[in-house]
């Protein structure tokens, strides 16, 4: 008999096909304690899950007693409870590098956007504003030379540095835990400490995963380090920074602008203030979302939930300890 799966996002239909090929799925749509409740039998004989975006700790894992493999559409796992899972020898796998590229693209995007303020002026064209040669009141700052710092000098932050260092010619500074020879040898990066980052950088960029060392890593300390005229971009995960200290140094002026595609809380609630301010661009976690990318990704969890049902996990399982 072929194992049960639970899938609790839409899959393209090949993809679908090829996943009923080896499991027999049912298909939910989230895995909220009320889905679980009213699916108690599919979730009882599940082996392995597939999805995202939804959160899976002790408390749900006490619904799964057969489950054997989880595999998360993201590279980001912080939705799950990985201790929980490897204590009851449960595969995690997750999405990396079929996302790199287009997460760097989102990134350097926002550092543009923000710099040169498109996404205000494309507006004020629309609102019908351009009457004749603009003036300082519309220009922006330059990008090409400027330093780069990036938090997180992991897959996403070596891809980010590449566009910065040949694209732009920007000078790049970078902190994570340990050094990236790599990044040193092909883009010149610098490693440097947080505060030396902060003090030194035109654009804060964050590729941080979330934890509890990341939680709110960037708080009303760090963003008093920054330059005035420094523009943060965040692209890694919403609570790495302190949206209200980042709000108020918006407001206070200490900071010239920020580029965000996550939040403390998503969807961003329509009453937050950072949708007040012209010099916010304000995305909808859409770093990995084109369609080619998006493809790639939900087929590469497919593919690691197969390899990790049949054994043959050869990547991509974040607590391989489980397999052996
Ligand atoms: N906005 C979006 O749509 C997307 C967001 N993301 C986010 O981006 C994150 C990064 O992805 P990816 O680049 O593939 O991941 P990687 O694991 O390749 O890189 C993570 C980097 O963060 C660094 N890091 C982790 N913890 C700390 C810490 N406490 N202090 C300093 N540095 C730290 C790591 O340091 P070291 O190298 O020293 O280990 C590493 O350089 C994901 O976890 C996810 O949250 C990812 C995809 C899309
Ligand atoms: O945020 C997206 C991810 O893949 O992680």
């Amino acid at each position: 008999m072929k194992p049960s799966v639970i899938l609790y996002k839409k899959l393209p239909d090949d993809l679908l096909a090829r996943l009923e090929s080896h499991f027999n799925v049912t298909q939910l749509n989230d895995l909220s304690p009320q889905t679980v409740k009213q699916n108690a039998a599919a979730f009882a004989e599940a082996e392995g899950i597939l999805g995202s975006s939804e959160k899976v700790d002790e408390t749900f894992l006490t619904h799964t007693p057969k489950l054997r493999a989880a595999s998360t559409v993201s590279v980001g796992y912080d939705n799950f409870d990985v201790a929980a899972l490897t204590a009851r020898r449960i595969a995690l796998m997750h999405t990396p590098s079929v996302l790199t590229e287009t997460v760097a693209d989102t990134m350097m995007m926002l550092v543009l956007a923000t710099a040169r303020r498109a996404v205000e002026v494309a507006e004020r064209v629309k609102a019908g504003e351009w009457q004749g040669s603009i003036g300082p009141d519309w220009f922006g700052i330059d990008v090409h030379h400027k330093t780069l710092g990036i938090l997180g000098m992991g897959r996403i932050g070596l891809a980010l540095a590449q566009r910065a260092h040949f694209g732009f010619s920007m000078p790049i500074l970078y902190n994570a835990r340990r050094h990236h020879q790599e990044a040193e040898d092909r883009f010149d990066a610098r490693y440097c400490d947080l505060d030396t980052l902060l003090a030194e950088s035109d654009f804060v960029c964050i590729s941080l995963p979330l934890t509890e060392e990341t939680h709110h890593m960037i708080g009303a300390e760090q963003l008093a380090k920054m330059k005035s005229s420094a523009i943060l971009i965040n692209a890694g995960r919403g609570p790495v920074v302190d949206e209200k200290a980042l709000i108020q140094a918006l407001q206070n002026g200490t900071l010239h602008a920020a580029g965000l595609d996550v939040f403390e809380q998503e969807p961003l609630p329509v009453n937050s203030p950072l949708l007040e301010m012209p010099n916010v661009v304000a995305l909808p976690h859409i770093g990995s979302a084109t369609h080619e990318t998006r493809y790639n990704m939900a087929a590469c969890a497919v593919d690691n939930l197969i390899a990790a049902l049949t054994g043959e996990v050869k990547e991509n399982c974040v607590n391989p300890q489980v397999l052996s």
